[in-house]
């Protein structure tokens, strides 16, 4: 079966006083090839730590993951991570950046440069190719991680919170990035994010987590992010659709916030 099955995961993190946290309770869910999928939450829902399993940097206390028809038992290339800071090496080049997967792999110039020179176009840096990576601004850095990240020619992008350290109006551009990606590549992504507008706005499944233990709360499937691929995002953000979501998950996720703070009060 192709796909990634998330199925029954729990994961306990076990604390060196004695005591453990809950960090996910039995979720489960499918990604067909080429879903694109949200998750929002608020703080220590296990987010990341959903997105680590799926990487396979960590092992779940229980469940498991099953990509394409086959148990995920550690990091693969077939699935690519995108981190909140691109996580680049500083030493190389633009190129020599994007082409790291490739030419770790043992393969040629001859046989990734073609596909490193369109990447590079296709997340417009063409023309700093050979730029050190201290010459980017933040923005420019983001993309040369996600055409890193493409070059391994992965089936999933797990990708968490990768626009979130950039200001506002790049981050809207990345956006359409993003977006840009997901239709020509087909790509099947996971995206986290702290923003309830950018989950709505790039997640044609988005899923709202709850904490204590982490779960799955509510999922919605979305045409916004169809939508964005042909629009413009700020058209697709006045949809009347657009705003009445925003505001339903925004207080869904504010009730989550009252209760955890309630609750800690109680325990004080
Ligand atoms: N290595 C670890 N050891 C112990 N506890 C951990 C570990 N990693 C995560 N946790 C705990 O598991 C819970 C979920 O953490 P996680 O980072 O996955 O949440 P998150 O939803 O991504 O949070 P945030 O939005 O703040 O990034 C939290 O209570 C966290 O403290």
């Amino acid at each position: 079966m192709s796909g990634l099955a998330i199925e029954n995961l729990s994961m306990r993190f076990d604390l060196p006083n004695g005591s453990s946290v809950q960090a996910l309770k039995d979720v489960s869910l499918t990604l067909a090839p080429g879903e694109l999928m949200s998750v929002l939450g608020p703080s220590g829902c296990g987010k990341t730590t959903l997105l680590n399993i799926v990487a396979g940097f960590l092992a779940p206390t229980e469940g498991q993951i099953v990509m394409n028809g086959h148990r995920v038992r550690g990091p693969d290339r077939e699935r690519g991570m995108v981190f909140q800071q691109g996580a680049l090496f500083e030493w190389m080049n633009v190129r020599e950046n994007v082409s790291f997967g490739p030419r770790m792999a043992g393969k040629r110039e001859r046989d990734w440069a073609q596909t490193v020179d369109h990447l590079l176009e296709v997340v417009g840096l063409k023309d700093f190719k050979e730029k050190a990576v201290y010459e980017l601004s933040g923005g420019m850095q983001q993309r040369v991680a996600l055409a890193r990240c493409l070059a391994n020619e992965p089936d999933v992008i797990l990708m968490d919170e990768p626009l979130g350290a950039l200001d506002a109006l790049t981050r809207e551009k990345m956006q359409g990035l993003v977006l840009k990606l997901w239709k020509e590549t087909g790509k099947t992504i996971i995206l986290i994010t702290h923003s309830v507008e950018e989950a709505l706005l790039l997640g044609e499944r988005l899923l709202v987590m709850a904490p204590r233990p982490g779960r799955i709360h509510t999922e919605y499937r979305l045409p916004f992010a169809d939508m964005g691929v042909n629009a413009d995002l700020r058209e697709v953000k006045k949809h009347p659709d657009f705003g009445q979501k925003r505001e339903e998950i925004l207080g869904m996720i504010w009730d989550m916030e009252e209760e955890i703070m309630g609750r800690s009060e109680t325990a004080e």
